[in-house]
């Protein structure tokens, strides 16, 4: 048995003839943060969606929390915070209606929301500083508010391992620090966290463990062992 969150053995990811991801294998501990970095098109996004079950693999396997995704998603154990780009902001839905997405995953279909999951959306919102803005459709945000919409939705959803991508895209620095605060509260809770980030310099105060991907991992450890110069130069050096 194993006590990771995650468990990515040989994953491979293909789109027609373009290889994303070429045997990546990673493990995520629980109540860790685990940093996911590699240059653009690396295979980041990839990784996440893969893990999410929302991209299929060519081969290999991913285990949440021992299960295959579809039934960590089922049993509402992953989050998921997409990147913008991924995201129609333009969707005619609130800020308390996105969270109150997080209460549908656990609930299944045809059930509506009880007291009990409008009194844990209300405590995921006031907990992201978001209670003012529930009723502000989601696209009418800030960069950092929207993020923190997403997180709010996970919390509603009491997930257990988050994948998040790329949450400080777009986000000024004291929404950043607001970030990582959060995210550093859920981690000490015992959460998994797995976040895509380009910000090198953030990471040693980010993240508990860094994994450095160019198609497969090419170095996991501490932060400090995985940002040393022979490691970045391999994942950023211009050989892609
Ligand atoms: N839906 C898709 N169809 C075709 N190719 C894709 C698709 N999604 C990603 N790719 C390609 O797969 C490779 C990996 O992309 P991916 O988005 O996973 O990388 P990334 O590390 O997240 O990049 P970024 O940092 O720019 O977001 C890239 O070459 C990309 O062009």
């Amino acid at each position: 048995m194993s006590a990771a969150a995650i468990e990515v053995r040989g994953l491979t990811v293909r789109y027609h003839d373009v290889v994303a991801l070429d045997g990546a294998d990673l493990t995520v501990l629980p109540g860790r943060l685990t940093g996911l970095l590699g240059m653009n098109g690396s295979g980041k996004s990839s990784l996440l969606k893969a893990i999410m079950g929302i991209v299929s693999p060519d081969a290999g396997e991913v285990r949440v929390l021992g299960r295959t995704s579809r039934d960590a998603r089922r049993e509402a154990l992953l989050g998921y915070v997409p990147q913008s780009e991924d995201v129609d902001w333009s969707f005619p839905l609130t800020v308390r209606d996105v969270v109150a997405q997080g209460r549908y995953g656990r609930l299944g279909p045809m059930r509506g929301l009880r007291a009990a999951d409008r009194q844990a959306v209300d405590s995921a919102l006031e907990r992201v500083g978001l209670t003012d803005l529930a009723g502000r459709q989601i696209g009418r945000l800030s960069g950092g508010q929207r993020k923190r919409a997403f997180i709010a939705r996970c919390l509603a959803q009491e997930a257990q391992v988050l994948l998040l991508d790329e949450p400080f895209a777009g986000v000024d620095v004291s929404s950043q620090a607001t970030l990582t605060a959060l995210l550093r509260e859920l981690v000490a809770e015992g959460v998994a966290a797995l976040v895509s980030t380009h910000d090198l310099a953030a990471l040693p105060a980010l993240a508990d463990d860094a994994v450095l991907l160019h198609r497969r991992v090419l170095a996991a450890g501490s932060p400090q062992e995985v940002l040393r110069p022979e490691n970045l130069a391999l994942a950023f050096g211009g050989d892609s």
